[in-house]
């Protein structure tokens, strides 16, 4: 399978228990890591024995931490490299609060003869790929049509793609003709994608099944510390998650996507799937970087993780 990531982040993670705003802090630890969505979700993948091909644009002056994990991890590294540096992410963690402050930045910005290049390495890449993730934001300079005309062609060409992620590059992929398979908002960026407030449960449920109606066959909405709907035409699931020391939360969403993906490998049924899912999410959040725990740990977590199967008709509580 194959992970795109247009706009990589290298997140630079600070612990600061008790920062405040406005005023001056002292930090405890930092920590640099390779990101970005799909760079995550390759990330995860290759941890869980998935056999991982990650593409995308990469600043060719700070490439070297990602060069490493793909080397740790045998993900083929299959990444146009962009001349300047990767965006840095920063992420403030509050282990007294248990809080994650996320400050993502643009990125470099495309050309057309870069995007000219990807395009080509995405068609050689689909003859080879059966399974696409399509992640993250738009870096400047790609239009925000762009991940709804990739879904399309990958579509025609018979492959399964997952989508995740927010703004106006999901408001044009929820708006097109062709859906993808699988689509992972979380519930605020569900909301603004489609330009309205989805406050209760029976809402995000709601507009779930428009989209399943429209062509996407699994919904998955999260709800950070609440858990996740999963929708399908025939089912809809609740998985809330056990609660763990928190390290930094940055993740939780890419690991779901990862831990989806790998269901659908292994055709896993949705109460199944929305367990793994979690389990990466939860294993993801008790450490720092997109990495899954030891197969135990996550075993044992998967346990924990409350699955409950819900009749098309429920009215859920909030
Ligand atoms: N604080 C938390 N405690 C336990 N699980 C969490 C926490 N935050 C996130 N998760 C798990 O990670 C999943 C994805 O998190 P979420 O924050 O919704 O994604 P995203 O990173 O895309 O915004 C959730 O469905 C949940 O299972
Ligand atoms: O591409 P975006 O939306 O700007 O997000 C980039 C950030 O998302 C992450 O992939 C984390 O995503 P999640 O916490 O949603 O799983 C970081 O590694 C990265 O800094």
């Amino acid at each position: 399978m194959a992970t795109l990531t247009l706009n990589p982040a290298l997140d630079m993670t600070v612990r600061a228990d008790g920062w405040q705003p406005n005023t001056v802090n002292s930090g405890q630890d930092m920590h640099l890591s390779a990101g970005g969505k799909g760079v995550n979700v390759a990330s995860i993948l290759a941890d869980w024995g998935v056999t991982v091909t990650a593409t995308g644009l990469l600043g060719a002056e700070n490439a070297g931490s990602f060069e490493t994990l793909f080397r740790a991890k045998h993900i083929q590294d299959a990444f146009i490299r962009v001349p300047g540096s990767t965006r840095v992410g920063v992420k403030i963690v509050d282990h007294a609060k248990q809080e994650t402050t996320d400050i993502n930045l643009p990125g470099l910005g495309a050309t057309p003869e870069l995007l000219k290049a990807l395009e080509a390495q995405l068609d050689e890449l689909t003859a080879s790929h059966e399974v696409f993730v399509l992640a993250g934001s738009l870096p400047p300079g790609i239009e925000s049509n762009y991940y709804a005309r990739l879904v399309a062609k990958l579509r025609a060409a018979g492959k399964f793609v997952a989508l995740d992620t927010s703004g106006p590059a999901l408001t044009a992929v929820l708006n097109a003709d062709t859906l993808p398979n699988l689509v992972k908002p979380n519930n605020h960026e569900l909301s603004a994608a489609l330009g309205r407030e989805l406050s209760s449960e029976q809402d995000l449920l709601d507009a779930a099944r428009t989209l399943l109606t429209r062509g996407a066959d699994l919904v998955a909405v999260s709800q950070g510390e609440e858990g996740a709907l999963l929708v399908t035409r025939d089912e809809t699931v609740k998985a809330r998650p056990p609660r763990v020391p928190v390290v930094s939360t940055v993740g939780a969403g890419d690991a779901m996507v990862a831990g989806l993906v790998a269901a659908h490998l292994d055709g896993l049924p949705l109460p199944a799937a929305a367990r793994r899912a979690t389990s990466f999410s939860v294993g993801t959040i008790t450490r720092l970087g997109a990495h899954l725990p030891p197969r135990a740990e996550l075993d044992a977590i998967a346990a924990q993780v409350d699955v409950s199967v819900l009749k098309t008709s429920d009215r859920l509580t909030v």
